[in-house]
Parts: C-alpha cells; sequence; structure tokens
C-alpha cells in the first residue's frame, strides 16, 4: 500500500522521470570556443557583393508554424523574431498575412518592431511575408511588410505537372501568367525585393521551370527560391537542378538563386549544402528543423556545417549567422510551439554534447577534440563553472542575474525576483543547479502568455488506496485567491480536474509529457501539455484559420517544478492561459462570456 501527499515546494509524491545517463559536464576543459561571424555584405535584393556569402532565410515563423501541432501567438512570434534578429538571420518570414487576422497582425508588428531595430554594425534583418499569386493575397502581404526599413514579399505557384492539373486546375501558360501577373502586381505597389517560387520544383519539369524563372524575372523579381517542396530529390540532383536553373536561365546571373528543401527523406539539410554548391546563395530554414509535415532544413545544421566545413570543403561559403545564440533560439521554438527536440538532434539535442561509452569518456578526458567536432559553447551552451560561477544555495540575486545574462537573458528586476525566488527553493533540495535548471525556471516565469489565471498552492493525496484528490488555490483575474478541490483516475487528472472547475472553460487534453531536466531524483520535472477547446468551445470561433480552416486550434503550455503534479498544473494552466487570451484576441464578447463563466464559477466556489 502506498499514498502520499504533494504540496507546492514539499518534495513529496515526485514522480521523477527515468535518471538520464551519464555525461561528463560540458566545457569544463576546454576554453570557451566562438565561431565569430564575419562581416556581412551590404543588402541588395537582387545582388550580393561577396560571392561566397549565403544569405539565411529563417521560416520558422510560417512553415515552421505549418508543422501539425505548432501554433504560436503573435506575442511568441515577435518574441522569436527578436531572437533571430539578435541571431542574425538575413531574412524573416513572419508568416503568410492572408492566412488570418492573427497572421496578418503578427507579420505586421514583427515589421515595424523588428524589422525597423538596426543593429550596431548597421544590420537589420528583411522581413518578409508569404502570398500565393492572387491580388488580395498579395495587397495583403505587402500590407503587413511594408513598414519593415527592407521588406519583402515572396509569391508562389506550383509548377509541377501533378499540381498544375489536380490542385490548380491550370493550364503551364496559365500559370506562367499567373506568377508574371504577380510580380507585376508587386512591382505596381511599390514592392522592390520580390521572391518567387515554382512550388514543387523538384518534381517540376528543369525546361518548363526556366521558361517561368526567366519570365518573372523579366517582370521584376529579385529572388529565384526553388522548392523541392515534398522532399524528393537526392543532394546530387539538388545540387544539378540548381546549376541547371543558373545555367539556362535567362537573366539568372541577375537575381539571388534560393533553395527550400523539405525533409521527407531526411535530405533536407544536405540538398540545401548541395544547392550551395549548385550556385544558390540563399538557404531557407527553420529553428529546429520544424515544419511542413517531416520538417524543413534545420537553421542549425546548416549554419554549423557552414561554420565548420564551408572553408575547407565549401568553397569558402559563410553565413551571417551569430551560432553563440542558437541554443537559446532553439529552446524558444521548442517551449513556445511545444515542438520537442529529439534527445539525438543535431546541435540542439539534449545528447548532442554528451557522451555516453568508456572509450568516448576516456577520450573526452584526454582530449575533448576526439569526439567533439565543436564545443558546445560555440552554439551558446557556457557552462557555469567556465564562468567562474557555480549557482547554489548560497549564490545570490547578482550571480544569477550574470549567469542569466551570459545565457542570453536580460530579465526586468521584477522577473528576475520571481525567478530568484524559485532558483533559491529549487537550490534548497538540489545540490548542483545546471545551466538547464536555470533555462527551465526562466522558461517557466518568463515565457507564459499574458497570466490570467496563477496557481498559488496546490496539495494532492494520491496512491493505491482512494481515490486521487487534489485541492488548488488558484488567483483569479480579478486578483482574488479561491480554493477547491477534484478527484481524478491520477493525481494529475484530480488536479487539472480541480483547475477546471475554477476557471470553467472546457478543453481537452491532446497531448501531455514529462521530462526531467536534468539526472538525479531531485531534478526538475518539465512538463509539456496541448490542449484544444472542447464542448461549446470548440465551435466556429476557435477553428485554426492559419490551417485552412479545417483544424481545430490546439494551444501549448509548459511548466517546470521539483514536483511533477505542480509542474503539469503549471503547464496546464499555462496552456488555459493562452487558449482565455486567444479568446480575447478573437472576440472581446467571447473573451467576457468566458471571464464571466471563470468568475462566476470562482464565486460560487468561494461562497
Ligand atoms: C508549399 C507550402 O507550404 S504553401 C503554403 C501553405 N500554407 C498554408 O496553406 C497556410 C495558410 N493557408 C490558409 O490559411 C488557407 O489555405 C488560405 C486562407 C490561404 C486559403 O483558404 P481557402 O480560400 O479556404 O482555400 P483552400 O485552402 O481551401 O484552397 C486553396 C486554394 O488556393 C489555390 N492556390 C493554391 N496555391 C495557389 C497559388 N500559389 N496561387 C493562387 N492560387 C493558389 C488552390 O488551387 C485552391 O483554390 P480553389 O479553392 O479555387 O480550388
Ligand atoms: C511556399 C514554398 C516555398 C514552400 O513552402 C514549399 O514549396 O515547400
Amino acid at each position: 500500500m502506498a499514498s502520499c501527499v504533494a504540496q507546492t515546494r514539499l518534495a513529496g509524491c515526485r514522480q521523477a522521470a527515468a535518471p538520464r545517463r551519464m555525461r561528463l559536464q560540458r566545457g569544463v576543459v576546454r576554453a570557451a570556443a566562438t565561431v565569430e561571424p564575419r562581416k556581412r555584405p551590404e543588402y541588395v535584393p537582387n545582388r550580393i557583393d561577396d560571392p561566397n556569402y549565403v544569405r539565411i532565410f529563417d521560416t520558422t515563423l510560417r512553415d515552421g508554424e505549418q508543422s501539425p501541432g505548432a501554433t504560436l501567438t503573435s506575442k511568441e512570434k515577435l518574441e522569436i523574431a527578436k531572437k533571430l534578429s539578435q541571431l542574425g538571420v538575413d531574412i524573416i518570414e513572419a508568416g503568410f498575412p492572408i492566412a488570418s487576422p492573427d497572421d496578418f497582425e503578427a507579420v505586421r508588428s514583427i515589421a515595424m518592431e523588428v524589422g525597423n531595430a538596426v543593429h550596431d554594425d548597421g544590420y537589420v534583418p528583411v522581413i518578409c511575408g508569404l502570398s500565393r499569386t492572387r491580388p488580395q493575397d498579395l495587397d495583403r502581404a505587402w500590407d503587413a511588410v511594408r513598414h519593415a526599413k527592407l521588406p519583402r514579399v515572396h509569391t508562389f505557384i506550383a509548377t509541377s505537372e501533378i499540381h498544375m492539373k489536380y490542385k490548380l486546375h491550370m493550364t503551364p501558360e496559365q500559370v506562367v501568367d499567373n506568377a508574371v501577373t504577380a510580380v507585376k502586381h508587386l512591382r505596381s505597389l511599390g514592392c522592390t525585393d520580390i521572391e518567387f517560387s515554382p512550388e514543387d520544383a523538384g518534381r517540376s519539369d528543369p525546361v518548363f521551370l526556366y521558361e517561368i524563372l526567366a519570365e518573372v524575372i523579366k517582370a521584376g523579381a529579385t529572388t529565384l527560391n526553388i522548392p523541392d517542396t515534398t522532399g524528393w530529390t537526392l543532394p546530387h540532383e539538388f545540387q544539378g537542378l540548381i546549376a541547371k536553373i543558373k545555367a539556362n536561365t535567362p537573366g539568372a546571373e541577375n537575381v539571388i538563386i534560393s533553395t527550400h528543401c523539405q525533409n521527407d527523406l531526411g535530405l533536407s539539410t544536405a540538398n540545401s549544402l548541395a544547392g550551395a554548391m549548385g550556385g544558390a546563395r540563399q538557404i531557407e530554414c527553420t529553428i529546429n528543423g520544424i515544419g511542413e509535415r517531416a520538417g524543413n532544413a534545420s537553421l542549425e545544421e546548416v549554419v554549423m556545417a557552414i561554420a565548420l566545413r564551408g572553408k575547407e570543403q565549401l568553397g569558402g561559403l559563410y553565413t551571417g549567422v551569430r551560432p553563440v545564440h542558437i541554443a537559446t533560439a532553439s529552446k524558444m521554438v521548442s517551449d513556445y510551439s511545444g515542438m520537442i527536440v529529439q534527445p539525438h538532434k543535431a546541435i540542439v539535442g539534449a545528447n548532442a554534447f554528451a557522451h555516453e561509452s568508456g572509450i568516448h569518456q576516456d577520450g573526452m578526458l584526454k582530449n575533448r577534440d576526439t569526439y567533439e567536432i565543436m564545443s558546445p559553447e560555440t552554439i551558446g551552451l557556457a557552462r557555469a563553472d567556465e564562468a567562474g560561477i557555480v549557482l547554489g544555495k548560497h549564490s545570490g540575486r547578482n550571480a544569477l542575474d550574470t549567469r542569466l545574462k551570459q545565457l542570453g537573458f536580460d530579465l526586468p528586476k521584477e522577473q528576475l525576483n520571481e525567478v530568484f525566488k524559485r532558483f533559491k527553493n529549487l537550490a534548497d533540495h538540489k545540490k548542483n543547479v545546471t545551466d538547464d535548471d536555470v533555462l527551465a525556471l526562466v522558461t517557466d516565469e518568463v515565457h507564459q502568455p499574458a497570466v490570467v489565471w496563477v496557481l498559488e498552492d496546490l496539495q494532492v493525496v494520491c496512491g493505491s488506496m482512494g481515490v486521487p484528490t487534489a485541492t488548488v488555490r488558484m488567483r483569479g483575474p480579478d486578483g482574488i485567491s479561491r480554493v477547491t478541490s477534484g478527484i481524478g483516475t491520477g493525481p494529475v487528472d484530480a488536479a487539472y480536474k480541480a483547475i477546471d472547475s475554477l476557471v470553467r472553460v472546457q478543453a481537452e487534453l491532446v497531448d501531455y509529457s514529462v521530462n526531467s531536466v536534468t539526472e538525479g531524483i531531485e531534478a526538475l520535472a518539465n512538463t509539456r501539455v496541448v490542449i484544444r477547446p472542447s464542448g461549446k468551445m470548440a465551435g466556429e470561433g476557435y477553428v485554426d484559420s492559419y490551417k485552412g480552416g479545417k483544424t481545430q486550434r490546439s494551444f501549448s503550455g509548459s511548466g517546470a517544478d521539483e514536483d511533477i503534479v505542480v509542474s503539469s498544473a503549471r503547464a496546464y494552466i499555462s496552456a488555459l492561459n493562452k487558449m482565455i487570451g486567444y479568446i480575447g484576441a478573437k472576440s472581446a464578447s467571447d473573451a467576457a462570456a468566458v471571464s464571466t463563466s471563470s468568475m462566476d464559477a470562482a464565486a460560487e466556489v468561494a461562497a
């Protein structure tokens, strides 16, 4: 017989996730190594003054958001765009403005804010919006990006036989006509940085590609992006395709050729690099490789391959990206999108710098270059002891703040105080507070949607005897704290039932996962949930228009705590807050209905 009582800030009932394999502390021996970006050439849409410079076009916010299950709020998109600017990508594809009012607003605010925040060295990212060839799409896209210092519109139409015949119901002549008219339309609006993509180029007739591309160049396109939309091609084929397009398309020498490689055969990074060897000087990619179906070329893989092997093996290619921000960008995208990074993912996976077996560990202890082709510091994973700061029970605010700044987080005082409080609680139970722990706490405190409901306390009674019961105390939107209880099939279910009865919105749990942040029984638990409106709330207003009006919108949330039930509750409340915030953004009357029912429920409980 077993039973337990778990309380916030008490360690009881902790179902710690499986301890991780032993790993060596990273960066202990080796001095911090950084890959310093070289000065980027001045931005001119259709020309790059250095033949070896490759533009990095990030499409995390557009193709990345097309990942099944990923949904980003406008605020999250803005935060990610700021991070991409810090990372130094040349172009940010911020969204598909015609897709929904939300998407339009997100692209517009990124254009206004990030697209005008010029860095000290004069760099500012180009802000791009995607558009079909339809005039209303083009107008909307231009409207969304035009306030950026460097605005771009990216228009596309499919050119493979199968797409033209079955999807578009157009003849090749109609497709060429649509493409040319679209480019001319953009020119007439005043847009001078125009990207054109022949969708499904990887399966299109190359001769038809030369023809349509020559026509859009004449009409005024400045970048020709060659998408391998279905991830069909092999690296040597894709390299050949790019080289042939450059050689056979009249006017190709006056524009930039770009790659956009999907990952259906796991070849997107290889194909992108092969494309660059074929003469492409823009590579489209996403953080963590997220994207439609199996995803897109992963920015961190492309950038690090060029940084490490560009000089020797890729004819001297280089990019303007600052790899030291890769780790924080990866974490932010994973947290916001709910798309967990697999542990063995190249560059950014949890195991990417972990060494498991004896022979490897022996080699690493003798010389880290035996098994590491890059140091973790290169991508921003500097270790605490490198900086001379060991975070623990006796650390103060200054040490925590300094470490956070080294990790890329400059928190305002209030947020720092909140993180510090939780750091101290953790340090009371955990001997070594690692960077991963600190990052989990920051994510939990800072990367949260606008707070509507706050968890104040939680207690669960569970075990093999009796009914699992949870009691929660939560502060509502009116600032009043209320307490209620719920029963469930297990402690997490009971906690969620109690939360539901206070918040009173109907939501279905679609996905739930828990990971330990570090190894050991005292590890922080990191929970991620995905929820969807259900019951009466599953109506029209909550349908995800971005995904073509066909799927129900979902909301992800994450939470971290030493206590697995508390971490689960925090994740659920974060997703609920996001859902309530979205409802508020969609319709003021709906929002009022939600908060009234939330408050009514709370008042009933209080009474
Ligand atoms: C390869 C890519 O990743 S392309 C980008 C894909 N991204 C997205 O689709 C996400 C955003 N999409 C959406 O929100 C919606 O699909 C919208 C708002 C764009 C359009 O919604 P709807 O008007 O309901 O159209 P729906 O999605 O059902 O069908 C697409 C229509 O666009 C047409 N179309 C597709 N590509 C193009 C193009 N490049 N230029 C012109 N028309 C096109 C299709 O033929 C179809 O037309 P039809 O309705 O006359 O048959
Ligand atoms: C819009 C284009 C570039 C695209 O995403 C694709 O073809 O995969």
